[in-house]
């Protein structure tokens, strides 16, 4: 009989309608409602990016639905079936929906992956934590992918990324090594740093492969999106970055937001409409490199790390 392993896909989630912006927003404080200011300031974003769909809701969809297809094509002739379930940090289906789904369903064997390829116990270790302890409580056996950040082949497709966008300034009259190459992720508290993290130096490796690889003289790395909270977060921010390469005359910058796999709000609006706007008014040219979505290589990328995490696994037949 075929052994069905579940796959738990986890990603943050995002709203299911403009109306719905406030729960969520309330979901990642913790239960503390947002102020009508900070609640408008949010949907305005929202508003300036969301087509009809959330495009993260979208693109998560359909990297979970490739990733499944992936796995069974390279299961090989090995007896097993994989089924994805979604579980979302922050909005439907939550991390504890999928595990539960997959109980249902009668699957007791499980892999836990999350669309973000860092580690830090800020991010992906709470993800982790909620799929364990509901796993835990189902009696599913979940194993987990801590972190793919140097994967071949994922340092392969972002250094194609920059590469292509290298290609397109050099072709609009820039000289190759003048462009300035701005690897970014998504800030988090600088608290980490004395907890022995491992986010930064993650980041900082890939960064550094993919420089190497696409032959990148002149690189730094930047954070963005920081959260608007009281505590210091890691910086410095991309949009001071780009005042002081302004300082410096830079005037092509490649942002390479290699912290996130999808188009979501820190893309669609951080870099593409605020970063933008600043790069503008200091008359740089700025342009980012293109997400992975579901890019065949990314999904390939996922079925790796997975099916290596199954054969670590004792995987019990029926
Ligand atoms: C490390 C990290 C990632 C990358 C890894 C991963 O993907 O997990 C990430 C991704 C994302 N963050 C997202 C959205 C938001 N994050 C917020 C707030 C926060 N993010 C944090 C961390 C991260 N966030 C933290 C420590 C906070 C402070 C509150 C808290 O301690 O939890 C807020 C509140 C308002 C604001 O501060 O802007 C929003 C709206 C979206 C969805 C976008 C969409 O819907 O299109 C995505 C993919
Ligand atoms: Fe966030």
């Amino acid at each position: 009989m075929t052994t069905k392993i579940g796959v738990l896909v986890m990603s943050y989630g995002t709203p299911e309608s403009l109306d719905n912006v406030e729960a969520y927003y309330t979901h990642i404080r913790r239960g503390n409602a947002p102020s009508a200011e900070q609640l408008k300031e949010l949907k305005d974003r929202y508003e300036a990016i969301v087509g009809g769909v959330f495009p993260l809701r979208e693109n998560t969809d359909r990297q979970v639905e490739a990733l499944e297809a992936k796995l069974n094509e390279d299961k090989g002739g090995r007896d097993l079936e994989f089924v994805c379930y979604q579980g979302l940090k922050h909005a439907r289906p939550f991390i504890e929906d999928g595990v539960e789904a997959m109980a249902k369903a009668g699957i007791t064997q499980a892999v836990g992956i999350v669309l973000a390829p860092h580690y830090s116990v800020m991010s992906v270790g709470t993800y982790i934590k909620r799929a364990q302890a509901k796993a835990e409580e189902c009696g599913v056996n979940m194993s987990f992918v801590e972190s793919y950040h140097m994967h071949p082949e994922l340092i392969d497709v972002l250094s194609r990324r920059v590469t292509a966008k290298m290609d397109q300034y050099v072709e609009a009259g820039a000289a190759r090594d003048e462009i300035r190459v701005l690897f970014s992720a998504h800030s988090l508290p600088e608290r980490i740093l004395a907890m022995g993290d491992p986010y930064v130096d993650q980041l900082m490796e890939t960064s550094k492969a993919i420089a190497d690889k696409a032959g990148v003289a002149s690189w730094q790395f930047t954070w963005q999106s920081a959260g608007r909270t009281a505590e210091p977060w890691l910086g410095p921010d991309i949009l001071d970055t780009l005042r002081d390469l302004s300082k410096e005359q830079v005037e092509y910058v490649l942002s390479a937001p290699i912290g996130f796999v999808s188009d979501h709000l820190e893309v669609l609006y951080d870099l593409d409409i605020e970063a933008t706007a600043i790069a503008a008014e200091l008359d740089m040219r700025f342009t980012r490199t293109e997400s992975l979505n579901s890019d065949p290589a990314y999904m390939s990328v996922l079925s790796d790390v997975v099916l290596s995490q199954v054969n670590q696994m004792k995987v019990t037949q029926p």
